[in-house]
């Protein structure tokens, strides 16, 4: 069957662009003008992947990804947009997106994301095997700082215990609740996911505890939630917190008590779950501010994994790389391909704000477009992977020499150096004022055409006319 795909986008004649290029490349393809006209398309058919826009005009598109979880459960998203910041880049990646592709972008780069995207939700469709069954969650690391939390994960499996692990988004953090739950007692039983910052606030409380009939207008039916679903195995709730703090209340009951009440009902029901949380945000912090419960944090945080960035951990990034790799080619067929030394380059001086998970997108779709080409240069690497190779000096390196106002011993490249730290506050002034380019210069003190003229000089690409 071919691949279904849904392009959401207000510019007519991008959007005709898009449904063309799907068709050449034997999708079946539809396409919206708005996130609103998306949702009604998605609840009369199912559709593999969605291509969304950021910024449409009614609701936007980051916000419609809140709602593909209830509507679309399993549909593969990449969001596209003028601004390649990675604020917007990782806050898509919370809700749930794979990708992203800045504006504006090749037929080809387009092209080769939806082949990745269109594969995952092939991947997606096959039936999991859970449990103690044939495939295990395969965690890969060469590095101290994870092998030391492989060997916590090991020490804790065993009890019940509330696990609370930290680390940003795409470090990891689903994989090991998966390998706490895999050995564990409870393995035979399910292991239930909740990304909790990928559903709309007022929905969030009905997914986790369910309703009765006539709950609420709509409730035609009784519906047990995740909490029920996860009975005698263990609920992962992730991005916790981005929960309402009545929301937290009852989550604090539920651990304290073991019990809760559907919505609508008077009975209570009694569970045995065992509760892994996540979070990319720092919940001291909101702790301070007020938005999460202290005495929550106190249960949660009774085992405390940290994930370390990627970027920290630089003995991963080879073998993960080659891992993602392999498997990817391995599932669609492809040849297994080896890394140019270039490329190795590139991808090791690379920051990987999006962690893991990014560079296993790196990895796919540099696996598709090298095509049946048994090596992959840095041509098939995203163009802002691709930064570290040319300059020879990573964004790290750049804001550390800055830090440190240390120059290393073997000396540095200043021009690299230097651009790199431009390149940095432009993409940041540019994200603080929404892409304003007269604005963005005001925040830098900069006249306005000074501040294109870098943009050009530094091949940033932003939406014409702002
Ligand atoms: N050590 C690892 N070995 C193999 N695959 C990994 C490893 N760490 C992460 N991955 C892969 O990277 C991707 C992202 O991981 P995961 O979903 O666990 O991250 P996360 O921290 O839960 O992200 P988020 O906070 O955005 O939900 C997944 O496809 C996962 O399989």
């Amino acid at each position: 069957m071919k691949t279904r795909i849904l392009f959401v986008e207000d510019e007519d004649r991008l959007r005709h662009l898009l449904l063309e290029a799907a068709a050449l490349d034997q999708y079946e393809a539809e396409g919206v003008a708005t996130a609103e006209e998306a949702l009604e398309r998605l609840g009369q058919k199912s559709f593999d992947v969605l291509v969304t826009d950021i910024a449409l005009p009614g609701m936007s598109g980051l916000d419609l990804l809140l709602h593909l979880e209830r509507v679309s459960p399993g549909i593969v998203t990449i969001v596209m947009t003028a601004y390649g910041t990675i604020d917007i880049a990782v806050e898509a990646m919370k809700r749930g997106a794979i990708d992203f592709i800045t504006k504006p972008f090749q037929l080809d780069t387009l092209s080769s994301a939806v082949r990745v995207a269109a594969e995952r939700a092939i991947a997606r469709k096959r039936p999991i095997v859970n449990g103690n069954g044939a495939r295990k969650t395969q965690i890969i690391t060469e590095s101290p700082a994870m092998r030391r939390v492989l060997e916590q994960v090991r020490a804790i499996a065993p009890f019940n215990t509330t696990v609370l692990i930290t680390g940003e988004t795409g470090t990891g953090k689903e994989v090991i609740a998966r390998a706490i739950h895999e050995q564990s007692p409870r393995r035979d039983r399910p292991f239930v996911a909740m990304n909790c910052a990928a559903v709309p606030e007022q929905l969030l409380e009905d997914e986790l505890f369910g309703h009765v009939k006539g709950a609420f207008t709509g409730a035609h039916t009784s519906r047990e939630g995740r909490f029920e679903q996860a009975q005698g195995g263990t609920l992962f709730l992730d991005e916790i917190g981005d929960m309402s703090l009545p929301l937290q209340a009852k989550l604090l009951r539920v651990l304290q008590e073991r019990e809760f009440e559907r919505l609508g009902s008077s009975r209570t029901v009694r569970v045995d779950v065992r509760i892994i949380a996540a979070t990319s945000a720092d919940l001291e912090q909101r702790i301070a501010n007020g938005q999460f419960r202290s005495d929550l944090y106190y249960r949660l945080n009774v085992v405390h994994l940290k994930l370390p960035p990627l970027k920290d951990r630089p003995a991963d990034i080879r073998p993960l790389a080659e891992h993602l790799l392999r498997s990817f080619c391995q599932t669609t067929g492809l040849p297994l391909k080896a890394i140019s030394d270039e490329a190795w380059q590139a991808i090791m001086s690379y920051r990987w704000p999006g962690n893991v998970r990014q560079l296993q997108n790196a990895m796919e779709r540099a696996a598709v477009l090298s095509g049946e080409r048994t090596k992959i240069t840095l041509e098939d690497l995203p163009e802002e992977v691709r930064g570290g190779a040319a300059t020879g000096i990573s964004p790290i390196s750049a804001s550390a020499a800055l830090a440190e106002a240390a120059i290393p011993d073997e000396g540095l490249n200043f021009e690299a150096v230097v651009s790199q730290v431009e390149r940095e506050l432009l993409l940041q002034s540019l994200a603080k004022t929404n892409g304003n380019k007269m604005q963005a210069a005001k925040l830098l003190n900069m006249k306005r055409t000074t501040f294109v003229e870098k943009l050009k000089r530094l091949q940033i690409n932003t939406e014409e006319g702002t």
